[in-house]
């Protein structure tokens, strides 16, 4: 069974790869598709009876599938929950936790083989793509072990250029597939988003989207899933 399946990466942390993950996940639903939408590792996540939980990654995505926010599915969509804003390895540390990579890749396996015929998964990453996830390994370990096609997605701030396409090509470099890229609009940047993005596509050799403020998923890029 080909599954589509994407993990989702940021050149950097705070970027909008929750917001694109969401928008992705409503427009493929808008089409009848079902989607699984994943945050399995997650650091700076209150307690779920506290009221800034509702804006944490995994309610979020937990928001866009249409399903209300219970212990059970915020068990399922995000396993690993650590309270500090911290690198997760960090901030599993300040709790006296730690958590291995093999665990990790194991339980998104276990999420791709239950999911069914058409289902779509699609996996939030942690921070940016070389964020430390263990002591050991990054974001990039983790992406290079699951095996998955990579969906980068970058921010229109000043720098932002130089950020997608640094991440561009270190995937490149790892041999991992980048399906394209998602310009998130960055609020307050100095450059349009536009000029932005196609500024970012004459180097990046993949499909690029822009993702306005508030905006819906790029559609040349829902067209790749
Ligand atoms: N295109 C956009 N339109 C409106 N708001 C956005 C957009 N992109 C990002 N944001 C907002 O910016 C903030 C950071 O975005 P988001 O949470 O998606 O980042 P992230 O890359 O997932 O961060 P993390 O590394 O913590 O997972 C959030 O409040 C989010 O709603
Ligand atoms: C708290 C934050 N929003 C993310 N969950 C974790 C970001 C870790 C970034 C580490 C780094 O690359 O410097
Ligand atoms: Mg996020």
């Amino acid at each position: 069974m080909s599954l589509p399946a994407l993990f989702i990466v940021g050149a950097g942390t705070e970027i909008g790869k929750t917001y694109a993950t969401a928008a992705l996940t409503r427009r493929l639903r808008d089409r009848g598709r079902r989607v699984r939408a994943l945050k399995p590792l997650a650091s700076g996540v209150p307690p779920l009876d506290h009221p800034d939980f509702a804006v944490s990654d995994t309610a979020r995505l937990l928001a866009a599938q249409g399903l209300a926010v219970t212990p059970e599915t915020v068990e399922a969509c995000s396993p690993w929950r650590f309270a500090a804003p911290l690198a997760p390895d960090l901030a599993a540390a300040r709790e006296g936790r730690s958590l291995s990579l093999a665990d990790l890749v194991g339980w998104c396996r276990a999420r791709l083989s239950e999911a069914r015929e058409g289902d779509t998964v699609l996996i939030e990453g942690v921070g940016g793509l070389m964020s430390p996830i263990t002591e050991a390994e990054t974001g990039l370990d983790w992406l290079k072990a699951q095996g998955l096609p990579a969906l980068l997605v970058s921010g229109s701030y000043l720098g932002a250029i130089s950020h997608a396409l640094t991440a561009v090509e270190t995937l490149r470099a790892h041999g991992i597939a980048l399906a394209g890229l998602v310009i998130s609009e960055s609020e307050g940047a100095p450059t349009p988003l536009d000029t932005v993005a196609g500024q970012i596509a004459r180097h990046a050799g993949v499909p690029v989207g822009r993702l306005s403020r508030g905006g819906a998923f790029p559609g040349n890029l829902v067209e790749l899933v």
